[in-house]
């Protein structure tokens, strides 16, 4: 599709005067501003922060795309001994210099993404802000802010903001194509600005649906980025539906029919509890088995905590439905005494999970109980070092669960030699 049909003949339409805007103005913005103009080359505010500004919101980090291309941002920098940091954005024309030796600021030439595999694009760069617009993902995001406050935009992403409209730049098969994140970049960004749940305009569903397997050829790490961030915004719940429904699960490591009932069994506690409960823990809700775990974590590629939780969610279904039952949860808090504080954490996820606002509040508020003797006064009382003094530890912790984690260092001494006598009748 040619660019310039369908972009706007004028890309000037307004000059944006807020204090978001300003609050970006640092001396040191200033001074970059002016050694640009100095050189004559053009600079503005690109993507993200430019839709954050218009949303009235501070922009997380300011990214600024260039005519210059990287060889003459170099020139400039060496001549002006201004420090570059980072200098493995090159490749993709980001230079990063740190001015005043205070603020870093990514600076990037203007390009057009070539030859692309749907992960990687060979980037060719260009002056026309026109062709690096047109290689944005969505409208909203393809915006760029001079510096006097114009601001430029060519496919009309001031009135999709305005209509609290996601839609693609130009093609959405196209787009999607040259990067499959693009798929949960549309729901993530949904989530940000739409003002209902289920606003989606079918055809991009549809073309969404066609290119689900694409998501197949994308990293787990990054899927997982993305959908945390869905989950844990406006309508994650109703986005994950939408997602399922356009063929997304096996290709983020879902079963082939996930458990969605139970999702949206859940999603009454999500509305409700507070805190939160935790994406990865909603993210539970829709797997059957804990095999599902397993393979939901090799897809996704979650961190030692996230797996564990996931797991033992999944592991741990059955409501509690009494106060009485509190206990045994106490028990199973210390059942590995050395992860304690990791195992409430678990514990308290799935009471947020069954919505029990009374066990979970007596949960958090029962303090864990500590150990009372430490490695070295068993080893001072006899106990071997080494691999032996954890299995020590291991039988006294047991005693000490035995009596309610009720005893002193000195009460439980006293049990040391029969548990050493046991090591040693064992080793025989
Ligand atoms: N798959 C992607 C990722 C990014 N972009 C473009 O690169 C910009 C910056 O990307 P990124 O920093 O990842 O996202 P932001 O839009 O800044 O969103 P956030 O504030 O959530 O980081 C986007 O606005 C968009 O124009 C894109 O076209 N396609």
């Amino acid at each position: 599709m040619d660019a310039r049909a369908i972009a706007r003949p004028d890309p000037v339409v307004k000059k944006i005067d807020s204090p978001e805007f300003r609050s970006i103005f640092t001396q040191e913005l200033k001074d970059l501003i002016a050694l640009f103009e100095r050189y004559n080359f053009e600079i503005r505010v690109a993507g993200g922060a430019v839709r954050d500004i218009l949303m009235n919101m501070n922009p997380k980090d300011v990214d600024i795309a260039t005519t210059a291309t990287p060889t003459e941002m170099k020139e400039i920098f060496t001549k002006e001994n201004i420090r570059m940091v980072n200098m493995n954005g090159e490749k993709h024309g980001t230079i990063t210099p740190r001015i005043n030796d205070r603020e870093n600021f990514e600076i990037t030439t203007l390009r057009i993404d070539a030859i692309t595999d749907g992960r990687h694009a060979e980037v060719i760069h260009t002056t026309d802000w026109l062709l690096d617009a047109n290689r944005r993902d969505l409208t909203i995001n393809s915006m760029f802010l001079g510096f006097d406050g114009t601001l430029y935009d060519y496919f009309y992403g001031y009135e999709d903001l305005q209509k609290r409209r996601v839609a693609f730049v130009g093609d959405p098969d196209m787009r999607i194509r040259e990067d499959y994140l693009r798929i949960l970049r549309y729901f993530r960004f949904y989530g940000r600005i739409a003002e209902e749940s289920n606003r989606h305009d079918e055809e991009t569903l549809r073309i969404i649906t066609k290119n689900a397997e694409g998501l197949a050829r994308i990293s787990g790490e990054r899927i997982w980025q993305e959908w945390k961030k869905i989950l844990s915004g406006n309508f994650g719940i109703e986005l994950t539906e939408a997602m399922i429904n356009c063929q997304l699960a096996p290709h983020m490591g879902l079963p082939d029919a996930p458990n969605v009932p139970e999702f949206l069994r859940v999603a009454k506690q999500v509305r409700s509890f507070d805190p939160k409960l935790q994406p990865i823990t909603v993210l539970s809700a829709l797997l059957n088995t804990p095999e599902d775990a397993v393979n939901l974590n090799m897809r996704l590629k979650f961190t030692v905590y996230e797996r564990e939780l996931c797991y033992f969610i999944t592991q741990n279904r059955e409501e509690t439905a009494t106060i009485d039952e509190l206990l045994p949860f106490q028990q199973l808090c210390l059942q590995t005494i050395s992860s304690v504080k990791l195992k409430k954490e678990y514990v308290l996820e799935l009471l947020k999970y069954h919505g029990k606002r009374e066990l979970y509040q007596q949960l958090l508020d029962w303090p864990i109980p500590q150990f009372p003797i430490k490695g070295n006064v068993l080893i001072a009382n006899g106990a071997p070092k080494g691999p032996k003094l954890g299995v020590v530890l291991d039988r006294l912790k047991i005693i000490w669960s035995n009596n309610q984690y009720n005893m002193t260092q000195e009460q439980l001494l006293e049990h040391l030699p029969s548990v050493l006598e046991e090591i040693n009748v064992k080793k025989k």
